[in-house]
């Protein structure tokens, strides 16, 4: 089965910018990715993962790249013309095999999982009628095109897919769960929890 991994590769994760440097972003955004191979790589199906780019990708272990600097929408629809195709987001840094093969297992048209605020993280269209709209409420979207398409649809819940790492609360679940690359970056980068005042916070020193 195709998984396609999308992976932003020249101004990732903007809205870390207040916490991190571009060049950090860029290595943070790499230990995710890493994270995500793993468990892909960890899933005991016949998978064959391609990480699509906007630029080089130093982190890619076996996985084929492919560099594409179109807008991740049109890059995207480009590689559902095969089907069954399988899209998991570079950011879910909490991912596991688990549900991973949870959704690869699921027989129907559309296998989907919610994204944290109203995104898609992951899904497997059996269908070539699918196609995707990213950005915004996306999830909503998606359900929509499908109906559209008159394409049977099974909704994967699964907290861990649904952990994408966007905002700098999601580095709080990072180091509350995480066990993988990029949690490791985030210690080592001096990042730490703050539960003293009874919240949970993230502080770095
Ligand atoms: N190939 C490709 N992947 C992208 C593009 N934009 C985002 N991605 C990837 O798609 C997934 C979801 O991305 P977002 O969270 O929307 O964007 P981001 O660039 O990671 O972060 P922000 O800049 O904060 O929006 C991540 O795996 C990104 O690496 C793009 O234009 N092309
Ligand atoms: C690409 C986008 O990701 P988010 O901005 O929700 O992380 C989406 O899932 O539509």
């Amino acid at each position: 089965m195709h998984v396609v991994v999308p992976f932003s590769a020249d101004r990732p994760k903007t809205r870390l910018a207040d916490e991190l440097s571009a060049a950090e972003r860029r290595d943070f955004s790499e230990a995710m990715l890493s994270d995500v191979l793993d468990a892909l790589d960890g899933v005991d199906r016949a998978l064959d993962v391609t990480v699509l780019a906007t630029g080089p990708v130093d982190t890619a272990g076996d996985a084929t790249v492919e560099i594409d600097d179109r807008p991740l929408t049109t890059a995207v629809n480009d590689r559902l013309d095969t089907a069954p195709t399988a899209v998991v987001m570079a950011d879910l840094a909490l991912a596991t095999p688990e549900p991973l093969a949870d959704l690869l297992d699921s027989e129907a048209d559309l296998a989907i999982a919610a994204g944290l605020g109203g995104g898609t993280n992951a899904f497997l269209a059996r269908d070539t009628a699918f196609r995707v709209d990213y950005h915004g409420a996306s999830y909503r979207d998606h359900l929509e095109i499908a109906g559209e398409e008159d394409l049977s649809v099974r909704e994967v819940d699964s907290r861990l897919l649904a952990v994408d790492i966007d905002e700098p609360a999601d580095l709080a679940e990072l180091l509350l769960h995480g066990e993988g690359a990029a949690t490791d970056w985030l210690v080592d980068a001096g990042f730490e929890l703050d539960v003293g005042g009874g919240r949970v916070e993230v502080v770095r020193y």
